[in-house]
């Protein structure tokens, strides 16, 4: 409880206090009168507009000034159940708005519990990608910019130090699962016990089999009474996945399930039967002729977007290209998000990582160059155009093997879909340009393997295999198409992969006969190729490529140890001697400094002879090592520090004494038949290691039980000392007494301080509440303004792309 305030003021001391008291009190009445108001909300009606809903002022100004005035349809279904504070699965089309269908609950909800600072965390809302949870935040802080709360974003890429100093003062948190749980293992700062809502955009990705555990071990840090609202273009009833949530008798608000199709309508879908061979020329032909557009081309690797995005680079299609994938950093991801938003006309190459809730503005085309891996990331991938009732075009090309299972796929999905053909006189072929271009580019090439391979091992593990049939693509020309000499043999195909090089035409056998010109070829047909005249072009061939290839096979191999290019095994295995013999220990020696160790030498006799300064090399024992080879000056130094040396001699063993002073080894075998009675070995191992876990986690409990006590202790004083000043400050103040509490939706990196403002009193709850009506005294208009000046220099603007990278790459920078 605050406690009393001093009155040291005379006669104006008495008005203020009564304006306090009557704005607290109209404060009080508006709160109750908008809890009266969501309570008598009928859950039938289908409100037009968001001023049919009854919203605090705050939030209907942050959405007035970001132009939203009508609801879509999710927006309509599913916020009058979630301001009632009910559980929702939210399934509605990409595009439909369903971000603001989780934001606007989430803002009032805390905002009718006079959600403040002292709090904690409030809200915690979860994305399964980084773009996707620095769009919500976004929109989080356009539509929440005259609310108090704090809000963070919490998607890793930065120090989780910097993270967790100022966790702790948030009341909605945006993030992705891993950094989450990071923070929620290891901040004590973050108290989650008081959390109201949980959020989840694109549950049905966060719940897929890659964050499951991740998401369990989110859900056992949260309270267990909550609101939880999941939302998806996707959404599926699944039992186990609700059950994990504890979702409490949810509303299901599907948007799609009743109407004709999953897709908006506003959407034109296509299908083309492209074979793989060439897709590429497809692809270059279609960008080519539409150089006006602004288009997403889904591929399923890393590895193939870098290859398309490069070799299309070099040819120049006449519009500016972009590629966007996993493997980038965080920095340069973001750098071609925010680019391609603001073109007009572009090309942006991409893998499923930017195939969920991004918000790209006004893309007109979604090409598929390969094929999703199910119906669902179909309707993601399309999703990124017609959005938001505007118009948009997709085109998936199928292999002729996978027609039948993709377009069964689609119809169960109720996506309408129909099959087009491509002009044959608007068709390219480019295979001749990047054939040259990658006989030119050994880099080129070596991404051409690299995606090439990348692509086969997507179609092999992909799950349905009636959609995806390995053997009916045809390997050989998909690889010419990348302009590849041939296809890199992959092992787990090798059965396949020789039995058709056997049957391959000599044409084809002839074109494997160069690669291993290449050092590409196999054991066979190296062999075949001594007793072939080798021209001289074959010869400079070998030259171009000899040394780059020669480093890239043995990154083939290491980097998956299932992938061998063709002839690997023969190069890969000089390679790795050469690595080897890179690695061992040949140093020079100068004699003399055998301070540690038993030193043979061997002199040079050729350098002594030709007058050089006489080198040794010497060979130096140490106790129970390798023989240390000494020849270089490197080692005559390292030779001269023990301490350096300590490391290449072995470590001492630790004895212990028993009662009777005898010495034991630290670890000593027990008696074996004692072992066994306690049960099998692995029996034992199993037991031990439940039993340490339990210990472990048992200790770190009351660890963090501690530290949150003792946070909360300080908490508690903190809060009564600074109430006192608030009430005390307050009641010296010639003006309302209402100021600013906090920086109103604090964003990574601003710091309130460098912004002018001066340290506010930290107001009681029903300050704040007040704190949103407009004041309607004297000094109104100033104060207004100083607070307006406060707000707008609270949002950052982000205008350029370092600006939007500060603000995303992690919390409060
Ligand atoms: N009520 C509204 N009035 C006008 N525009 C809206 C409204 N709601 C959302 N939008 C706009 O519609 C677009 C899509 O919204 P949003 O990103 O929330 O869709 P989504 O359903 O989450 O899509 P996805 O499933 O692809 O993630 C955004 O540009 C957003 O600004």
């Amino acid at each position: 409880m605050a406690p009393p305030r001093v009155s040291r003021g005379k006669g104006p001391k008495s008005k203020h206090d009564s304006d306090r008291t009557l704005k607290r009190k109209r404060g009080e009445d508006e709160l109750s009168s908008l809890a009266q108001k969501v309570e008598d909300l009928d859950l039938k009606a289908t409100p037009k507009s968001f001023s049919d809903l009854p919203l605090s002022d705050p939030t209907a100004r942050g959405l007035a000034a970001s132009h939203f005035k009508t609801l879509t349809d999710i927006q309509s279904r599913a916020i009058n159940h979630a301001l009632k504070g009910r559980d929702i699965l939210g399934a509605a089309k990409t595009g439909s708005g369903k971000t603001l269908a989780f934001l606007v609950p989430v803002l009032e909800n805390l905002y009718r519990k006079q959600w403040t600072e002292y709090d904690g965390l409030g809200a915690l809302i979860l994305a399964p990608t980084r773009e996707l949870a620095i769009q919500i935040f976004e929109v989080l802080r356009k539509v929440g910019r005259y609310h108090a709360f704090s809000a963070g974003l919490v998607i890793g890429g930065k120090s989780l130090r910097e993270e967790q100093e100022r966790l702790g003062r948030m009341n909605i948190l945006v993030c992705t699962p891993g950094r989450m749980l990071q923070h929620l293992d290891q901040t004590a700062m973050l108290e989650t016990n008081n959390m109201q809502l949980l959020v989840m955009d694109e549950a049905d990705r966060i719940l897929d089999m890659g964050f499951q555990k991740t998401v369990d071990a989110i859900v056992d840090h949260l309270p267990k009474k909550r609101q939880t609202m999941l939302f998806s273009a996707t959404q599926t009833k699944k039992v186990g996945d609700l059950a994990r949530l504890s979702l409490q008798d949810p509303e299901y608000v599907a948007v799609h399930e009743a109407a004709a199709s999953a897709t908006p309508s506003t959407l034109q879908q296509h299908y083309t039967i492209t074979p793989l061979e060439s897709k590429l020329d497809v692809l270059w032909s279609f960008i080519r002729s539409n150089l006006k557009s602004k288009t997403v081309v889904f591929l399923s690797s890393g590895k193939q977007v870098r290859f398309v995005y490069e070799s299309f680079r070099h040819l120049q299609p006449g519009i500016p290209l972009m590629h966007l994938h996993g493997k980038q950093k965080q920095g340069g991801r973001l750098d071609i998000t925010t680019k391609f938003s603001q073109s007009q006309h572009a090309v942006l190459f991409a893998t499923d990582v930017a195939a969920r809730g991004l918000d790209f503005p006004a893309v007109d085309w979604v090409i598929q160059v390969d094929c999703p891996e199910d119906s669902d990331t179909y309707i993601h991938r399309v999703g990124r155009t017609a959005r938001y009732e505007r118009v948009g075009r997709a085109v998936l090309f199928l292999d002729p093997s996978e027609e039948k299972g993709m377009l069964k796929r689609l119809e169960q999905k109720k996506v309408p879909i129909e099959r087009i053909n491509i002009k044959a006189n608007k068709q390219q072929s480019i295979k001749n340009q990047l054939q040259n271009m990658c006989f030119k580019d050994p880099e080129l090439k070596y991404l051409g393997q690299k995606a090439f391979i990348s692509y086969v091992k997507s179609i092999y593990v992909q799950k349905d295999k009636e959609v995806f049939i390995l053997k009916e693509l045809k390997l050989e020309e998909f690889a010419g198409s990348l302009g590849l000499p041939g296809a890199p043999r992959i092992k787990f195909i090798k059965g396949d992969d020789t039995k058709e090089r056997k049957n391959s035409s000599w044409k084809m056998a002839h074109l494997s006969g160069s690669e291993d010109s290449d050092g590409e070829g196999g054991a066979k047909t190296a062999k075949k190729d001594e007793n072939q005249v080798r021209t001289r072009y074959d010869r400079m061939f070998e030259r171009r490529n000899q040394d780059v290839l020669a480093e890239h096979y043995s990154k083939l191999i290491n980097d998956d140890g299932t992938l061998v290019a063709i002839g690997a095994g023969n190069d890969a295995g000089e390679d790795a001697d050469e690595d080897a013999d890179f690695l061992s220990i040949k140093r020079r020696f100068a004699a003399g400094d055998d301070n540690l160790g038993h030193v043979d030498s061997d002199s040079d006799s050729d350098s002594a002879e030709s007058g050089f300064e006489k080198k040794e090399t010497k060979v130096v024992h140490l106790d129970g090592q390798d023989p240390l080879v000494i020849d270089s000056k490197r080692r005559e130094k390292l030779l001269k520090s023990k301490k350096k040396l300590l490391k290449f001699k072995g470590k001492g063993t630790k004895l212990v004494f028993d009662d009777e002073g005898n010495a034991h080894e630290l670890y000593e075998m027990e008696d074996e038949e004692q072992f066994k009675a306690r049960g099998d070995a692995d029996t034992q191992r199993e037991r031990f290691l439940a039993e340490e876990t339990e210990r472990t986690r048992h200790a770190d409990l009351q660890d963090k039980e501690v530290a949150r006590d003792k946070r909360r202790e300080k908490k508690e004083k903190r809060k009564a000392r600074e109430r006192a000043l608030a009430e005390e400050e307050a009641g010296e103040e010639d003006g309302t007494g209402h100021g600013l509490p906090f920086v109103p939706f604090e964003i990574p990196g601003s710091d309130s301080a460098s912004e002018g403002e001066t340290e506010a009193p930290r107001p009681s709850k029903k300050q704040r509440v007040s704190f949103a009506e407009p004041h309607s005294d004297s000094e109104e208009g100033s104060r207004k303004k100083s607070n307006k000046g406060k707000q707008v220099a609270a949002q950052p603007q982000i205008e350029t792309l370092a600006d939007l990278e500060a603000l995303a790459s992690g919390l409060l920078d």
